[in-house]
């Protein structure tokens, strides 16, 4: 895949952004999904794979480990082959976060693996401590080099354990579970991740002939088996793009249909939203109906005091989807404190959003008060990240006149053909070279 870096778009906003949008498959259940096919001795078919440059980016990685990978119909990925050692183009491995679930599978499979610095959104320090540390557990020896360079190995093999995650990260929890399952003996995870994107990877580990329990919660065990065969597996919907579209109708004062989620609602989504009197309601058919009519007046305390809406581990509320709150927060009436827990850097962008005239005061690095309702007015913005990106081009819809968004290529690294989705919903948006 050819790595499209920069983009622009040019956004004429002020009206509502309305109609009916497919909701694609979840990035970060895809790619977990696309690095577990290493593991698999007989060919793998996923399904619901978004069209997005981090899969891209995935595939050319598996392909260079001698993976084959046919994509004969659209989100339809047939994969087959074994891999091996092999050395990892560093502008492949640094242009997603996800490259650093080839080292789960990898060690397992190959016994070894040098991988060069994994990269992905740029929104403070990524740290790998977890990763080493569960692994090490798991009989690895893990070294990082001065020059980035990550080796991993396992001079003899690895076995089972019963470990602690000193804190519960996505894609650390995500490379110990596809470690473990082909570990010798049985290792029990401790406060493991349990997003929706780590427990699609868990059933497809399963019906891969995995043995994972407590799927689901915080406590994974999994007892190693020598083997894993092929699967056939669906991965769950983006609840991020979902909640990115539900924020920009809400904030554009459309009324949009969701198609694609999967019936179930997620608590503490729909709670912030109704932070900020946003309200959706459930349709037949897995669909969901964000009304135009929307109070948009941000909900007080129960003893009158400014809320605050920051993020937690599943299943709190998402970090990747407090920027979009952030923007739609300035088209609410009231004030509300948004505290980003997560990431060191997430909320710089907010610098942006002042320019465009939001009201807005970013008290540190992860905490902000923002007051609405403001007219935002366009602007030259740059995306900084996936989220801030979405985020930068909702206010862009709501402002009255042209903005321009530069470096765009980021928020497509997550967001399924963003800019077919938004003029189907009569947005005026063009992507320029
Ligand atoms: C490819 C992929 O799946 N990326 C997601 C994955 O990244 P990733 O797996 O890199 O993120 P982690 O879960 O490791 O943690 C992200 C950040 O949150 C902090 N942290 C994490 C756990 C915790 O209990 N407390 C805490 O403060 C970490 O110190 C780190 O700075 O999970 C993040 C957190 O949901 C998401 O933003 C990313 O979109
Ligand atoms: C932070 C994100 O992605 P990544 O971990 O791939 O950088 C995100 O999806 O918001």
């Amino acid at each position: 895949m050819a790595q499209n870096q920069g983009g622009r778009y040019i956004i004429d906003g002020g009206r509502p952004v309305s109609g009916t949008v497919r909701i694609s498959g979840n990035k970060n259940a895809a790619l977990p999904c696309l690095a577990a096919t290493l593991l698999a001795r007989e060919p793998v078919t996923l399904r619901n794979i978004p069209r997005i440059a981090d899969v891209g980016v995935m595939v050319e990685l598996l392909e260079i480990l001698g993976m084959r990978v046919e994509n004969r119909e659209p989100g339809v990925y047939h994969i087959s082959g074994t891999p091996s050692v092999r050395d990892l183009p560093y502008t492949l491995v640094d242009a997603v976060r996800g490259s650093i679930l080839l080292v789960g599978p990898l060690v397992a499979r190959c016994g070894a693996v040098r991988l060069p610095p994994p990269g992905g959104d740029v929104i403070g320090l990524r740290r790998l401590d977890t990763h080493f540390s569960v692994l090490e557990a798991l009989g690895a020896t893990c070294v990082l080099h001065d020059n980035g360079l990550l080796d991993v190995r396992t001079p003899s093999g690895l076995s089972g354990t019963d470990v602690f995650l000193d804190e519960a990260s996505v894609t650390a929890t995500e490379n110990a579970v596809m470690a473990a399952s082909v570990a010798s003996g049985t290792t029990i995870l401790r406060n493991a991740a349990c997003e929706p994107h780590v427990q699609d990877l868990c059933s497809m580990l399963n019906q891969m002939g995995a043995k994972i329990s407590g799927i689901g919660s915080n406590l994974l065990v999994i007892e190693g088996v020598a083997e894993l065969h092929g699967c056939d597996f669906t991965i769950g919907y983006d609840y991020m793009e979902a909640g990115s579209f539900i924020g920009l109708a809400a904030a554009t004062r459309g009324t949009l249909i969701l198609e694609g989620t999967d019936g179930h609602d997620v608590p503490m989504i729909r709670n912030g939203f109704a932070r900020l009197g946003i309200e959706w309601e459930s349709l037949a058919g897995n669909r969901l109906v964000v009304p135009a009519e929307q109070r948009l007046s941000i909900v007080r305390t129960v003893n009158g005091g400014t809320p605050k809406l920051d993020d937690a581990p599943w299943p709190g509320f998402p970090a990747d989807l407090l920027s979009i709150m952030t923007v739609v927060a300035t088209q609410a009436k009231g004030n509300i404190l948004i505290h980003e827990k997560m990431f060191e850097s997430r909320m710089f962008f907010i610098d942006w959003l002042i320019r465009m005239g939001a009201d807005i005061i970013l008290c540190d690095p992860h905490r902000a008060v923002v007051t609405g309702p403001m007219a935002l007015t366009p602007a030259r913005l740059t995306s900084p990240d996936v989220r801030a990106g979405m985020a930068l081009i909702i206010a862009a819809l709501c402002a009255e006149g042209r903005s321009e968004i530069q470096n765009v290529y980021q928020v497509e690294r997550g967001y399924e053909d963003l800019v077919g989705k938004l003029k189907i919903l009569g947005a005026a948006i063009e992507r320029v070279e």
